[in-house]
């Protein structure tokens, strides 16, 4: 595409005199080759204007900036270039999204979760899927590798456009907080918008619930504001009080689900057992019983939000039922760490203060000995929200180890120290991970259970700006295997 077409997507801009080619979007200088279109970024960390030279060096044909550059070149500058970096990506790569049903999930906990779910259900209807997330990116079955759980808009759209090159029907993507407020999503047109829950985490970058809050209604806000063509649908928990909001801000149809507050999917009948739950479904076409392979109350909110989803996207509702029932665990998720022993090994993401105590509730129930909780806070992150998880590992647990999850900048013995604050009686501080996980595998006996939490599907550890390999389900079979 030359460069005047690609810049028809941006209103009021002055058009540069030459007119070359454009053979990539870039805003990486690492990235660049010849052909490029680079586009400056004033980061949080880096000023993307100081690698332009470098990148004209490469073989950047054009650059978007800021501010005025001389680098032989031609430099288009507009206000903000992260805003106009989606629209450019958007029109680049051919509007993809039009040509997918796209489906967003947001909120605090439970997105993996429940993207896994709807994806499982999809697949089950013979649709092909794509899904972006936490772990990975997924185009039918094959994996693409993703630093961010929602990436920038030039890695989205063209990710897009390949699973539209695929035949993907359907894509489904985690969306988070951050991504929302950065505009990473800005161009993606979404059909269905899923929330989970709001809870405490990120207030080092949001500052405020409401912050937060109004971080995550973004997503249902820009669902559309007409009924003319296809339908929009709003997919919301009434348990939470933040659905109140959502259903004002947004002009999508609402459809919601929940266990406590009367809603379109509900859950009554609940019975939690050790290796599935099972529960009478509420539906608009009358009540069925459900019998979930995964543990837990969380994990029936992640089942209702995706039996949502999937119905609102004219999926059978039959269909919907026998893919939820089959559908097993995620990664990292409340995942059995097999090493022939005696007792429970449990590795789970739960890294912010609800998620942590939904899954100590969840073991509480089936426990009939001891509970370690092998727990630690990501440095970088959310400070506020280290002595709460502390404190809920002692209230939940009978052995509470405190340890390092990812340092990343920060000191370890400083974030431990934020936890011990919430910290209450049997409780141990043993700041090398490995040393905790294998400390807590020799201490138990037959009957326990370990609960490794935080790091889930994590295969590494961020210690300084070294990234280490490290894998919690890898480390505790070790320590299983040396008792
Ligand atoms: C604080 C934050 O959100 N940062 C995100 C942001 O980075 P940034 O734009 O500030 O980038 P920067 O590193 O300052 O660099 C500025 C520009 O210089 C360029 N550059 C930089 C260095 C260089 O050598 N050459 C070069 O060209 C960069 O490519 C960039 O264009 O935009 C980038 C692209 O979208 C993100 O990868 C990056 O996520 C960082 C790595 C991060 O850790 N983010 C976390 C907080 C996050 O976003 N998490 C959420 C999940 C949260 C949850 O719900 O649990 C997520 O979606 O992942
Ligand atoms: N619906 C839920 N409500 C509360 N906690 C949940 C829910 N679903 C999962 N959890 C807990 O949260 C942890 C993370 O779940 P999941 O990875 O699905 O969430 P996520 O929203 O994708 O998290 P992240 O923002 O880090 O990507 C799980 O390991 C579990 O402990
Ligand atoms: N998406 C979350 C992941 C946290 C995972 C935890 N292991 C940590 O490093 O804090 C975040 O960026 O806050
Ligand atoms: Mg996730």
């Amino acid at each position: 595409m030359n460069l005047h077409t690609l810049l028809q997507s941006i209103p009021f801009i002055k058009m540069p005199e030459h007119n070359p080619e454009v053979t990539n979007i870039v805003n990486n200088h690492r990235k660049v080759e010849p052909g490029s279109l680079f586009i400056c970024i004033t980061g949080h960390v880096f000023d993307g204007h100081n690698f332009a030279k470098e990148a004209v060096d490469h073989g950047a044909v054009a650059i978007l900036a800021e501010r005025k550059l001389d680098l032989g070149v031609p430099v288009i500058v507009v206000k903000d270039t992260t805003r106009a970096m989606a629209i450019l990506a958007d029109a680049f790569y051919g509007h993809p999204t039009q040509n997918l049903h796209l489906i967003g999930i947001t909120g605090t906990n439970g997105k993996t979760t429940t993207s896994h779910l709807i994806e499982a259900i999809f697949r089950e209807y013979k649709k092909v899927t794509g899904l972006i997330g936490t772990i990975y990116m997924k185009i039918g079955d094959r994996t693409i590798e993703t630093k961010n759980t929602t990436p920038d808009s030039l890695v989205l759209q063209s990710v897009f456009h390949e699973m539209v090159n695929e035949k993907v029907d359907t894509a489904i993507m985690e969306v988070s907080s951050h991504a929302l407020v950065q505009g990473r999503v800005n161009g993606c047109d979404y059909d269905v918008a899923v929330f989970t829950n709001l809870t405490q985490d990120h207030l080092d970058y949001h500052h405020t619930m409401e912050e937060y809050r109004l971080a995550k209604s973004l997503l249902f806000s820009k669902l559309g504001n007409s009924y003319h063509k296809n339908k929009k649908f709003a997919v919301l928990n009434a348990d939470d009080k933040a659905t109140k909001k959502f259903i004002v801000e947004t002009s999508a149809h609402v459809v919601t689900y929940g266990i406590d507050s009367p809603s379109d999917f509900m859950a009554s009948n609940i019975n939690l057992e050790n290796g599935g739950t099972s529960f009478t479904l509420h539906t608009p076409e009358g009540n069925i019983d459900i019998t979930l392979k995964l543990m837990g109350r969380f994990n029936i909110y992640n089942a209702l939000a995706s039996i949502a989803a999937a119905y609102v996207s004219n999926i059978p509702l039959d269909l919907i039922v026998q893919a939820i029932e089959k559908a097993t665990g995620v990664p990292g998720r409340f995942e059995s760490v097999n090493g022939g022993q005696d007792f429970s090994v449990i590795v789970d993401y739960a890294h912010t203060p609800d998620s942590l105590e939904n899954v100590l509730k969840t073991i509480q129930q089936f426990a009939k000995k001891r509970i370690f909780a092998i727990v630690g806070c990501g440095g970088d992150r959310d400070p506020s929200k280290r002595p709460l998880m502390a404190e809920i590992a002692c209230k939940y647990s009978t052995n509470a180890i405190f340890t390092s999850d990812n340092p990343r900048s920060e000191n370890p013995l400083s974030i431990l120290a934020d936890m011990e604050k919430g910290a209450f009686g049997n409780y141990q501080i043993i700041p090398d991970r490995t040393e905790a996980i294998t400390s807590a595998v020799q201490a138990a006996r037959n009957g326990d259970i370990v609960l490794i939490a935080g790091k889930g599907h994590e295969t590494y550890q961020i210690i300084g700006d070294q990234v280490f390999d490290f894998d919690d389900r890898l480390v505790a079979v070790k320590a299983i295997k040396e008792r």
